[in-house]
């Protein structure tokens, strides 16, 4: 029956497990489609929410962008639907949730597990540029694991369409603010580049790289780049996060080039 895109879902296709986090706007659950047996993560979105935060237009670019991205990093947006108070999101379960949690949990990764999730980002990112997507929102809090530790790019809930003037309006942290946006300069899809550098550091050290007490020294810190290696950093490691981490969004290193990176090289052996 829902093979054919014209299938009304609705909540009653699903049946809802346990509660696997909860946003600012919403909640996920882990949920089975009740005739197929298949298993997603239903976000949940309330309307009253969405318009009083006025990102509707954000909701819906992002089921547009999502829907139509089909990489084996980026978490799949399989379908959505929405009722009188809420818009779901059914979308692919990540076995393993959030990233950001095992960082917690464990500190600060190994080299060889940030060179293999590096690499897997850089993948998903590029795969996105060449759909004119920037994903502009890059932090462990919006990276998933897969049953078998594979990273699964999710929310776009702040992804554009490159080039973007579009304003970032400050929520959550500022660590991941490229100098082009904390300067309110334009900006184009190599911020993603620069957040891709600070969640290397930040697999690598267990905090991002500018993290200060306050939101003007942590401003201060980006468009100075004033950055600090711990010693237990590898050479290849800083020279990956150096190329990253340049104020000219131009000299980043590419996408392409971190993949074949020689630190990613030398850490991540079973890449596909
Ligand atoms: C925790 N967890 N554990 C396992 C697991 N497996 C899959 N997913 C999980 N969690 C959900 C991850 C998300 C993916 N895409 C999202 N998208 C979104 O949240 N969009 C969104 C929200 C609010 C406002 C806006 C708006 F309007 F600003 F655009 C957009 S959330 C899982």
């Amino acid at each position: 029956a829902y093979k054919n895109s014209s299938y009304k879902w609705s909540l009653d296709d699903f049946e809802l497990g346990t509660r696997l986090g909860r946003g600012k706007f919403g909640r996920v659950y882990f949920a089975r489609e009740k005739r197929s047996g298949w298993v997603v993560a239903l976000k949940t979105l309330l309307k009253k929410e969405i318009v009083k935060g006025h990102v509707e237009r954000q909701i819906l670019r992002e089921i547009e962008i999502q829907s139509n991205l089909k990489h084996p990093n980026i978490l799949k947006l399989h379908v959505w639907f929405h009722d009188d108070h809420r818009i779901y999101l059914a979308l692919e379960f990540a076995g393993k949730g959030e990233v950001y949690k095992q960082l917690t949990t464990i500190g600060r990764f190994s080299e060889q597990r940030t060179a293999k999730y590096i690499y897997q980002v850089a993948d998903a990112l590029d795969y996105c540029h060449r759909k004119k997507v920037i994903h502009r929102d890059l932090k462990p809090e919006n990276l998933l694991l897969s049953i078998n530790d594979d990273i699964k790019l999710g929310d776009f809930g702040w992804s554009v369409h490159a080039p973007s003037l579009s304003r970032k309006t400050m929520c959550g942290t500022l660590d991941y603010l490229p100098p082009e946006i904390v300067e309110g300069k334009q900006y184009g899809k190599y911020v993603d580049n620069w957040c891709l550098g600070i969640l290397c550091y930040e697999f690598l050290v267990g905090h991002p790289p500018f993290e200060s007490k306050t939101t003007e020294e942590t401003y201060a810190r980006i468009t100075n780049i004033e950055i600090s290696f711990p010693m237990h950093i590898s050479p290849g490691g800083v020279d990956l996060i150096s190329k990253l981490l340049l104020k000219s969004s131009v000299n980043r290193i590419t996408l392409p080039g971190v993949m074949k990176h020689p630190w990613i090289i030398n850490n991540y052996k079973d890449k596909k």
